[in-house]
């Protein structure tokens, strides 16, 4: 049985841990769910997970738990991420955002080596990343991803600080940002870790090409992404149920963290 303990109790955290709580995934036992403090909604979730509520994960290791769910911010995983690796812990990281910071990516795989550690990244609201990790071996030209999300999922984002833009207003679809993955991130924080997700796997994040369109008729959140390679091209569409508890973020994400904590507790690997 590994333990498992969850860092962040938002609309990914709750469903990762009542997944995990419920013991929807054999071989895995939840033993405590972290946040920035204690709140009752963090307490009540973790009753009703049957594990424990911590105001900090540096306690998960001594509970027993030996791999880590970061669904909480790029703040905690600049802040838990290192530690946690230099505890004995696997992480597997949703907020992929922060790994835009090279010299923290160093950090972070540099300690996983030394503790004999991994380091995970799941498909999030994405798909498709087998066949472009495929494709490297031969060399990849380039990466684009296109999101589509309804303004509401995208108000309040860094970006239009500096870009003012009636969001609420809009009547039709509009491109909002095209740049690279960097520059992405950076406005859209909440919005395209997707994108560095891709970063990471194609090498950097000036790799990738992010073009963001808000859509005041889009129920779904759509990325779409396409690649050149020397092995051929790929386009990889995904049309994404937004969480109920934060309009930000995709229900796939939270799935594709249960799923990757199912398959490292699974004896085979599939994909
Ligand atoms: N890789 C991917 O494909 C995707 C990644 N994401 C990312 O995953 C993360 C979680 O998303 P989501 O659940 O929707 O976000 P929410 O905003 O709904 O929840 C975030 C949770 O993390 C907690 N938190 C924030 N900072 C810290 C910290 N430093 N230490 C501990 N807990 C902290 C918050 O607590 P409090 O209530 O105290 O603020 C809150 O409980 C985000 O970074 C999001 O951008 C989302 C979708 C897709
Ligand atoms: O959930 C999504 O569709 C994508 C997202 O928010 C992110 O990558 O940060």
């Amino acid at each position: 049985m590994t333990g498992v303990g969850v860092l962040g109790h938002g609309a990914l955290g709750h469903a990762i841990a009542q997944a995990l709580g419920s013991g929807q995934v054999p071989g895995a036992r939840l033993v405590g769910i972290a946040g920035r403090r204690l709140s009752d909604d963090l307490e009540c979730l973790a009753r009703a997970c049957d594990c424990a509520a911590l105001d900090a994960p540096s306690a998960l290791p001594a509970l027993g738990a030996r791999l880590i769910v970061e669904a909480a911010g790029a703040s905690a995983v600049r802040e838990h991420a290192l530690p946690l690796l230099e505890a004995g812990c696997d992480v597997i990281l949703m907020s992929t955002g922060a790994l835009g910071d090279a010299a923290l990516l160093a950090r972070l795989k540099d300690a996983a080596t030394a503790h004999g550690r991994k380091i995970y990244l799941p498909s999030g609201a994405i798909a498709g990343l087998d066949g472009i990790r495929a494709a490297m071996e031969a060399g990849v030209e380039t990466v684009r991803i296109t999101t589509r999300k309804h303004p509401r999922a995208l108000a309040g984002s860094p970006y239009l600080d500096e870009h003012p833009l009636d969001l609420a207003g809009l009547a039709e679809a509009r491109v909002i940002f095209e740049g690279s993955a960097r520059d992405a991130i950076a406005g859209f924080p909440s919005n395209v870790n997707v994108s560095l997700t891709l970063a990471t796997l194609v090498g950097s994040p000036d790799r990738v090409q992010v073009r963001i369109i808000a859509d005041p008729h889009a129920e779904m959140t759509q990325h779409r992404i396409e690649v050149t390679a020397a092995s051929g091209t790929m386009a990889i569409d995904v049309a994404n149920q937004p969480s109920p508890l934060n309009p930000r973020s995709s229900w796939l994400a939270a799935l594709s963290a249960i799923a990757m904590v199912r398959q490292l507790v699974a004896p085979i690997w599939i994909g």
